[in-house]
């Protein structure tokens, strides 16, 4: 994992920036201060700048830390029992804008129709009547490693997450491909369309809210639950990996699989990937004011379960989710500046 930690000095010239934009804007949501963010970004402290490049242009690593961002707990006050709403008045704008700001420099952050409402920066968090189901707001069950939205040709190089509370340091776990051993696979199977990949839980339309109040995005939000289910009516098969066979990229999500009527070679090479993930999955517990890129392509991550709370003290991180190809989902998109995939 590549670390950086802001210093005292950063944070000083950070603060009052953060503060400034924060007075500036009521809502995390609002398009033009994310139009904005790529050019305010600039304006980060150099040393921080080279190390998001490096991290994004070299591959080093699948993971990147920047910690050390002041957060303030009390000043956040409650975990929120639910997404909802969040997105105003919020507690950590400053936060938000700096994390958002990082993320510009890797590439375009993005949300789904179908995902938070359309939002861009997603909440995590533990939502009662969740504990035991399959999505990132459990708790008592773990959330299985996976490729953020490994199901869609559109998904992120990047989910990254910030951390403003995480009381009992329960662990993201993150598994690099890096670490796997390519040479033991059935590489070339892997690389088969033969896979089929359902959408994960988070995308299901009984897990977002109503209306929007627009009819022309209700229009639009309707007709992407309908190829959501689509897709699950009738799964798509895909290949798990791709790009450079000595070096590949990753898209597996293997909770959402269904491996009936697998030729028995994909099913034994998967099945030795999903193993050799498994043994080589490593432990990451975020502090609060962390801030994690993984990279989507070459890291898969899941998170250990615990006990909720429930009384405001709970864990919470805020998600964004970029791409280095915004055009790559023009045809989802209503116009070449949107971010909302429908
Ligand atoms: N194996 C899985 N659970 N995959 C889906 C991950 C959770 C999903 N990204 C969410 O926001 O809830
Ligand atoms: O909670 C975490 O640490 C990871 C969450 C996650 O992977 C998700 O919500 O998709
Ligand atoms: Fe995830």
């Amino acid at each position: 994992m590549q670390r950086l930690t802001l210093t005292p000095g950063d944070n000083l010239i950070l603060a009052p920036m953060l503060a400034e934009l924060a007075k500036a804007y009521d809502t995390i949501e609002d398009p033009e201060l994310i139009a904005r963010a790529p050019v305010l970004a600039r304006s980060l402290p150099a040393h921080l700048l080279e190390f998001l490049e490096e991290f994004r242009l070299g591959e080093p690593s699948a993971l990147c830390m920047i910690s050390g961002l002041d957060v303030d707990e009390i000043q956040l006050g409650p975990t929120p029992t639910h997404w909802r709403d969040s997105q105003y008045d919020s507690p950590a704008f400053p936060q938000e804008i700096f994390f958002l700001l990082c993320a510009t420099r890797l590439g375009d952050v993005f949300g789904w129709a179908t995902q938070q409402d359309g939002r861009i920066m997603h909440d995590v968090l533990p939502i009662r009547g969740h504990e035991h189901y399959e999505i990132g707001s459990n708790s008592l069950q773990h959330l299985s490693w996976h490729t953020e939205d490994a199901f869609h040709p559109c998904r992120g190089d990047y989910v990254s997450l910030m951390c403003l509370k995480n009381p009992d340091l329960v662990e993201t776990m993150v598994c690099d491909a890096a670490d796997l051993d390519w040479s033991t696979l059935d590489v070339e199977a892997l690389f088969e369309p033969a896979f089929t990949q359902m959408p994960d839980n988070s995308h299901q339309p009984q897990n977002t809210g109503q209306s929007t109040g627009d009819p022309t995005v209700d229009r639009l939000r309707a007709r992407s639950f309908a190829l959501i289910q689509s897709w699950n009516d009738d799964p798509v098969k895909r290949p798990v990996l791709f790009g450079d066979s000595q070096s590949p990229y990753m898209a597996l999500d293997p909770y959402h699989m269904k491996t009936e009527g697998w030729p028995e070679r994909s099913l034994r090479a998967f099945r030795g990937l999903c193993d050799q993930i498994e043994a080589k999955m490593k432990d990451v517990g975020l502090r609060p004011g962390d801030c994690v890129f993984i990279d989507n392509f070459r890291a898969v991550h899941g998170r250990r379960s615990f006990r909720p709370r429930y009384d405001g003290t709970d864990r919470w991180l805020k998600r964004l989710n970029i791409t280095r190809n915004i055009r790559g989902s023009r045809a989802w998109r209503r116009a070449a500046d949107d971010r909302v995939i429908y």
